[in-house]
């Protein structure tokens, strides 16, 4: 039975935590955020045990009459990995805690490859994951592409790609940030990020694609 903690409480945070709760060989150890919302009452209501990331999250959880069981630290001293779904460039900062805690530890699409050395897509790269002390795991829009092409290329009718990515929803209170794409809002870098992210999924499979 391995241990798991979820730092980050989000939108994928909470699909992560409950996917981790689903297996027989795992045990949610626990959630860590600093919200004190709504968003964290899913998991009290889901009796997850809750972890506060800052004390001021702490002081807040306390006066929404939130239960903590402690901070991150305490949290990652009972976990046999991490998995944090905190919001892009916030995980990067904490890979420094992880790496001196010595805790295997997995990022999401929001972190860039170097940060890990390896990004993951189950169809793709599931065994170079394998004992790994961390990998990514490519965005939604990512793993589109790397699924679309690989079925391609499986059934050899894969020569080169040229895509186009149309996003058509997006987290709302995110809507102002560009996340729906090349629908209402063109993107304004080309190649999007998503080509390359998928090419550091599987530089040999993806290498002869032009970007
Ligand atoms: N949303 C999506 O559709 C997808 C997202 N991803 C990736 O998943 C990752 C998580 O994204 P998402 O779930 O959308 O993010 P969310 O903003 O929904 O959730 C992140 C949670 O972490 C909290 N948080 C912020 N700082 C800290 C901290 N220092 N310690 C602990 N918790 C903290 C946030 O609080 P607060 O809100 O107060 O900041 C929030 O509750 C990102 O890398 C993203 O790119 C990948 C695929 C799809
Ligand atoms: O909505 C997402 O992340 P975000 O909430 O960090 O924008 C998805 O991970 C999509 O990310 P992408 O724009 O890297 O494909």
């Amino acid at each position: 039975m391995k241990n798991i903690a979820v730092i980050g409480y989000g939108v994928i945070g909470k699909r992560v935590a409950d996917a981790i709760n689903l297996q027989d060989d795992m045990k949610l150890s626990g959630v860590c955020d600093i919200i004190s919302d709504w968003r964290i009452q899913n998991a009290v209501r889901k009796k997850y045990d809750i972890y506060a990331a800052t004390q001021e999250a702490e002081d807040r959880m306390k006066s929404e009459g939130i239960s903590v069981k402690g901070d991150m630290h305490d949290l990652l001293k009972k976990s046999d990995l991490v998995v944090d779904c905190t919001p892009k460039k916030i995980a990067a900062q904490n890979v420094a805690i992880y790496k001196e805690q010595n805790i295997k530890f997995i990022l999401h699409g929001g972190e860039k490859h170097e940060t890990t050395g390896h990004s993951f897509s189950a169809e793709n790269n599931y065994q170079s994951a394998l004992n790994l002390d961390a990998t990514r795991v490519v965005s939604c829009n990512t793993t589109s592409i790397l699924r679309t092409l690989t079925a391609l290329k499986r059934a050899n009718l894969l020569d080169y790609a040229r895509g186009t990515l149309l996003r058509r929803a997006t987290d709302p209170w995110e809507s102002h940030l560009g996340g729906i794409m090349n629908t209402m809002v063109p993107e304004k870098d080309i190649p999007s990020h998503q080509g390359p992210d998928a090419k550091s999924v599987d530089p040999i499979w993806m290498s002869s694609l032009p970007q």
